[in-house]
């Protein structure tokens, strides 16, 4: 089991990975919790691929619940929220429970605000399920809910106690999710490292294929990453935000879609061709390395045609980024293969210009 601390002002925390490593659960929880009640909140679907394996490590003795949540971007609601609340209320847990989210980045998001909010806040721990969540978002504290006019709108920063992300878990993970977990890969590689880059190049074809090894590597390699952007920069004033590389077009996409027919990594892979679409229109990147970047996403097969996209109300959107400074669109983009910069927007045109990439078939 390898440990990749993340070292921040208040608190500190590690992040587990390693394959198999679920039998392990028991002894890391017991390391960092010492308290009687324990709820886990999941959904149906992972509960019965792999709910077993956590519940054979929670302590025999605890008071337990598990609250399942619906399994789709719309668990991630106030309606939602207010359910589990009442769940928690009504069944007399206390400040001092200890939440698992245990799942992908709907449940862990989801979890997490729970976490920062009941009763003021109670211990959380991250235990991701999807490639997505083991790679990015059970790191750094980012959780949260959508509404209706906008993605992750309502949030807080809740760091958890621990994150526990065991590659093996990923042997039942659909095709599709693999696809977008890479999509956030690729978004480390884009940039912030282009080693990692070019590691993607030659290794993306087996990692579709859930190769272990490849997957295992991927997964070290992103939380590194993640961590010590996050360890510079916990609350996103600056250096954070190029987590945010093809998000700002991804997330508007997103809300177009009403978070149901489009999934997040997804819309990452299509937001983040947007942003070098913009970066080399605007003579910020080579046509050289917009070509290599295109053709790695590009490898990521995507069932989406770009018919029927309203690139004005796609803008308009974008106008609600949590980036805005001054009602001034900022965006991250590429300057070459592992290297961003932050660019504030000042004609919004440019941004549909940018889109049309999507409705072009490339
Ligand atoms: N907080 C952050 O920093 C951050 C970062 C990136 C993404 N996110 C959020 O994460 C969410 C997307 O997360 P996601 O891609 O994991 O999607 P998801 O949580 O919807 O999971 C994808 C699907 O995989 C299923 N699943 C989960 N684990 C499985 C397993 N081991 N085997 C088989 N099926 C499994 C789920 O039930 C679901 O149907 C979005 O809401 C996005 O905004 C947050
Ligand atoms: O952790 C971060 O910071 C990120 O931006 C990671 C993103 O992959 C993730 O999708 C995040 O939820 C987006 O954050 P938001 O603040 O733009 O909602
Ligand atoms: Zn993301």
């Amino acid at each position: 089991m390898e440990k990749i601390d993340v070292k921040l002002a208040h608190t500190s925390y590690p992040i587990f990975v390693g394959n198999g490593i679920w039998r392990r659960f028991g002894e890391a929880l017991n390391q960092f919790y010492g308290g009687r009640q324990i709820v886990v909140i999941t959904n149906e679907r992972v509960w019965r691929l792999h709910g077993d394996k956590l519940e054979s490590q929670l302590p025999k003795q605890a008071e337990k619940a598990v609250l399942f949540v619906p399994d789709s971007e719309q668990a991630k609601s106030f309606e939602e929220l207010q359910r589990l609340y009442t769940e928690l209320l009504s069944r007399r847990f206390e400040r001092g429970a200890l939440i698992i989210g245990f799942g992908g980045g709907v449940v862990g998001d989801l979890a997490g605000f729970v976490a920062a909010t009941f009763l003021r806040g109670v211990p959380f721990v991250q235990y991701p399920t999807t490639l997505l969540a083991q790679v990015d978002s059970s790191i750094g504290g980012k959780v949260g809910i959508n509404h209706p006019l906008g993605k992750n709108l309502i949030g807080a920063f809740k760091q958890p106690l621990f994150v526990f992300s065991d590659a093996q878990l990923l042997q039942t993970l659909p095709d599709e999710e693999i696809r977008c977990g890479l999509g956030e890969v690729i978004k480390y590689g884009l940039s912030l490292d282009k080693a990692l880059f070019e590691y993607l190049e030659k290794k993306l074809p087996a990692a579709l294929n859930k190769d272990v090894a490849v997957l295992s590597y991927l997964i070290n390699e992103s939380a590194r990453i993640k961590a010590d952007i996050v360890m510079q920069d916990e609350k996103e004033s600056n250096l954070r935000m190029v987590l945010n590389f093809g998000h700002t077009f991804g997330h508007a996409l997103e809300a177009d879609f009403k978070f149901a027919s489009l999934k997040h990594g997804e819309a990452v892979i299509l937001g983040m061709k947007c942003a070098l679409q913009f970066a080399v229109q605007n003579g910020i990147l080579q046509r050289e390395d917009f070509e290599r970047g295109l053709r790695l996403l590009n490898q990521v097969p995507i069932a989406f045609d770009g018919k029927g996209l309203d690139l004005q109300r796609l803008v308009q959107r974008m106008t609600l980024d949590k980036k805005v400074k001054d009602g001034k669109i900022r965006l991250v983009l590429i300057k070459e293969i592992g290297r961003h910069l932050f660019y504030q927007v000042e004609d919004q045109r440019l941004l549909k210009q940018a889109f049309e990439i999507l409705t072009e078939g490339k």
